[in-house]
């Protein structure tokens, strides 16, 4: 089995007297698509942030291709692949969308700004992505549904090695989720790349990921393949079918 490119392990982290995340350990190795799920509040936006940099955690460690990253910034995992998107989208909306990818890859290369090979290689994402028809739309300005497909399109503007995706599927259309799904699967079969995806839409999840692990109040309640987690009744309790809970308090 191929070994784990992004790799978190032991994970701790504090809010107060909250436990957002408690010796969490979670890998995702490339070609997989891995699905994150857990009730509201269960500590996977907080694990996203601690995989991306943008949180650092109160203990545990990151580590990508064997390198230890626990303290290396989110800029330097975004140019080294390391991408992610997020719950509350986060585009460019003064932006047209092929300017929102141009702008990604002149950023991630320290290129000259709009370089004919990143406008090329954004009509290129747009096309593969379903969204050559919104080329010189303002990215503020679409629904919901496509501009989650924009903000993932721009974190494929330059090839990643790592997809974060957080809640991609939220507010999509039918047709957006086949399409999204389609772009997730080639980049994990075809791009080699690692995905993990946090998504409410469990019945996305499980038709797109060959593993799942599931969060419960800051702990990794179970981990398998989808049928696996579907059958397990600690995860159907806490999850599925059941209402969100608060996070751990140690009343401190
Ligand atoms: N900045 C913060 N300050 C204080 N508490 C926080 C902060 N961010 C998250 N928390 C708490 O940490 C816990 C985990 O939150 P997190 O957002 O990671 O959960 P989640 O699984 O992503 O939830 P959701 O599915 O609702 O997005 C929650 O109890 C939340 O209230």
């Amino acid at each position: 089995m191929t070994s784990a490119l992004l790799h978190a392990g032991g994970i701790g982290v504090r809010f107060g007297g909250v436990h957002a995340l408690r010796d969490v350990t979670i890998s995702v190795r490339p070609g997989e698509v891995c699905g994150l799920i857990g009730p509201n509040g269960a500590g996977k936006t907080t694990l996203f942030d601690v995989l991306s940099g943008i949180r650092r955690p109160d203990g545990g460690s990151v580590t990508f291709a064997g390198e230890d990253i626990t303290r290396r910034s989110p800029v330097w995992r975004a140019r080294h692949g390391i991408r992610r998107t997020f719950q509350r989208q986060q585009l460019f909306g003064q932006l047209t969308v092929a300017d929102n990818l141009v702008v990604a890859q002149d950023w991630r290369s320290g290129l000259r700004p709009g370089t004919r090979r990143h406008r090329e290689r954004a009509d290129a994402v747009l096309r593969e992505c379903g969204l050559d028809a919104l080329t010189g739309s303002y990215a503020g300005a679409l629904p919901v549904g496509q501009a989650r497909m924009v903000e993932l399109a721009r974190a494929l503007a330059d090839p990643p090695r790592v997809l974060l995706l957080d809640e991609p599927a939220s507010g999509t259309t039918a047709e957006e989720r086949r399409r999204l799904a389609v772009v997730v699967r080639h980049m994990a079969e075809e791009e080699n790349c690692a995905v993990l995806l946090v998504e409410h839409n469990v019945g996305f999840v499980m038709e797109l990921c060959s593993r799942v692990v599931v969060l419960d109040l800051g702990r990794v309640l179970a981990e398998g393949t989808a049928a696996e987690v579907r059958s397990d009744p600690a995860v159907r309790e806490a999850y599925l079918g059941a209402a969100p809970r608060a996070a751990e308090c140690d009343g401190g």
